[in-house]
């Protein structure tokens, strides 16, 4: 039996219909892969609630709960855990995402992404992001 891991992330769209990615910094585990922003879902905390703190941690914005809607999600099984990712879809925010926690941040058309490696998790949510963003 494997643990399930609680991971929730968010595909931020810009108004020309660009993606923001993040690339891991050195140091974490998958480093130099690019991935959406979020994180681990911690104890007593909502999916929204984690996804309006790591983008506060992660980027400096402020995303209110309406503004958070549900995409898709992954399911992937590493090695040490099987990561269930929630994945949201978000369109407005306040402020101007920063690379606080990441090595760099990219705009991506959505067309391009499968120029940047991703996590394995990542992969099938290329598609989805294609044909519905
Ligand atoms: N935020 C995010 N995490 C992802 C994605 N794809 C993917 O496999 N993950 C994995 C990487 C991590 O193992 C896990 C959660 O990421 P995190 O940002 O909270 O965790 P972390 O790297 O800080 O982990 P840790 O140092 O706290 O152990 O989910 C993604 O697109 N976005
Ligand atoms: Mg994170």
């Amino acid at each position: 039996m494997t643990r399930i891991v609680l991971v929730t992330a968010v595909v931020l769209v810009d108004p020309d219909r660009r993606v923001l990615l993040a690339q891991r910094p050195k140091g974490k585990s998958m480093a130099g892969l690019w991935e959406f922003p979020g994180g681990k879902v911690e104890a007593g905390e909502s999916p929204e609630a984690t996804l309006m703190r790591e983008l506060d941690e992660e980027l400096g914005i402020v995303v209110r709960e309406p503004c958070l809607a549900p995409l898709t999600f992954a399911s992937h099984a590493y090695e040490t855990f099987h990561l269930l990712m929630p994945v949201y879809v978000c369109r407005k925010w306040e402020g101007v995402p920063q690379p606080l926690e990441h090595a760099e941040l990219a705009w991506v058309n959505r067309m391009k992404l499968g120029d940047y490696p991703m996590p394995p998790a990542d992969l099938p949510l290329i598609s989805v992001i294609q044909d519905r963003i």
